[in-house]
């Protein structure tokens, strides 16, 4: 059995985590970890009986009790790297699902699991269909290098690019570097008249943010030629669409050496 800890277990995503990891022959959770509704137990915030275990609001304290394999991190960016630190301080290796990370923050992710030589994941996104868009998009930008993005989410969501068009634009700035090409340039005198209309640029790639009531999780990357453009797209409608992803991280996580980014990487 692989012992499971969630940090973020009350939010949209610990939840399902939650729930997928109880379901889960092989794993069993051992410690659920949120700031918020910290007097209920897991069971009833994820509609399922899991009695015994106690939603508590100290990851180490919980740590140290519960003695995790592995922790699982849907949380808030701000938590992500001191949450992080204690797992891998105590030999546990983290699942992190939580974006807006910075680059610095990756790097002492980086750093510090390949010190202790502890496996260590992270995934802007688990769903394997974003997975394919991603590589997808790298794969056209360069026959198509004039790309722009538009990712689409729920009104609650705190980060602004998503994760996902994050390492989409990267994934094609590294395509494009490969193949030697390059965007048009904008037209001489070219300009904004409402500040952010042409999006925020990543990597030298336009990236334009909705947040409204009814989107879960979605993500359209256009490429554009001469007569012609090619749309990729992806609607995760359903948080379930990131569950194979995470538990295929959880059972995987602990033979890596040192961190892992992206999905891809696993399959
Ligand atoms: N990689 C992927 O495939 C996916 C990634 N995500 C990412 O996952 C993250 C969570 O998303 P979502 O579930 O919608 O967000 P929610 O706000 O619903 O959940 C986050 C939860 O974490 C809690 N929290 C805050 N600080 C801590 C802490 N220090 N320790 C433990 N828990 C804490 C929050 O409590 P409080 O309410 O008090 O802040 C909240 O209950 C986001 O960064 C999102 O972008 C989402 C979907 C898929
Ligand atoms: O906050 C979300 O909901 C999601 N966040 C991730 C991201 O920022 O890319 C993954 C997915 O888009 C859902």
């Amino acid at each position: 059995m692989i012992r499971v800890a969630i940090c973020g277990a009350a939010g949209r995503m610990g939840r399902e985590v939650t729930r997928a990891v109880s379901e889960a022959e092989d794993m069993q959770l051992v410690a659920a970890i949120d700031l918020h509704h910290i007097e209920e137990d897991v069971g009833s915030l994820a509609g399922i009986a899991l009695l015994g275990v106690k939603v508590e609001s100290d990851w180490k304290a919980a740590a140290l009790r519960a003695r995790p394999d592995v922790m699982v991190d849907f949380s808030v960016h701000t938590a992500v790297l001191p949450n992080a630190l204690i797992a891998l301080e105590l030999g546990i290796s983290p699942v992190i699902g939580t974006t807006g990370l910075s680059e610095e923050e990756v790097a002492r992710l980086e750093t510090t699991a390949k010190e202790r030589k502890i496996g260590a994941f992270l995934a802007p996104n688990f769903a394997i269909g974003a997975v394919l868009m991603m590589q997808f998009a790298a794969q056209a930008a360069r026959y198509l290098p004039d790309v722009e993005i538009i990712e689409l989410h729920h009104e609650k969501k705190v980060d602004a690019p998503s994760g996902t068009a994050m390492l989409t634009a990267q994934r094609i700035a590294e395509a494009r570097r490969a193949a030697g090409v390059h965007p048009t340039a904008a037209p001489e005198g070219a300009f904004e008249k409402a500040p952010g209309a042409r999006g925020g640029v990543v990597d030298g790639v336009p990236v334009h943010s909705v947040r409204l009531p009814g989107f879960v999780a979605h993500q359209e990357v256009i490429l554009g030629g001469v007569g012609q453009t090619l749309t990729l797209r992806h609607d995760s409608t359903d948080r379930r669409s990131f569950m194979p992803g995470v538990l295929l991280a959880i059972r995987k996580v602990r033979s890596l050496s040192g961190l892992v980014v992206g999905l891809e990487n696993l399959l």
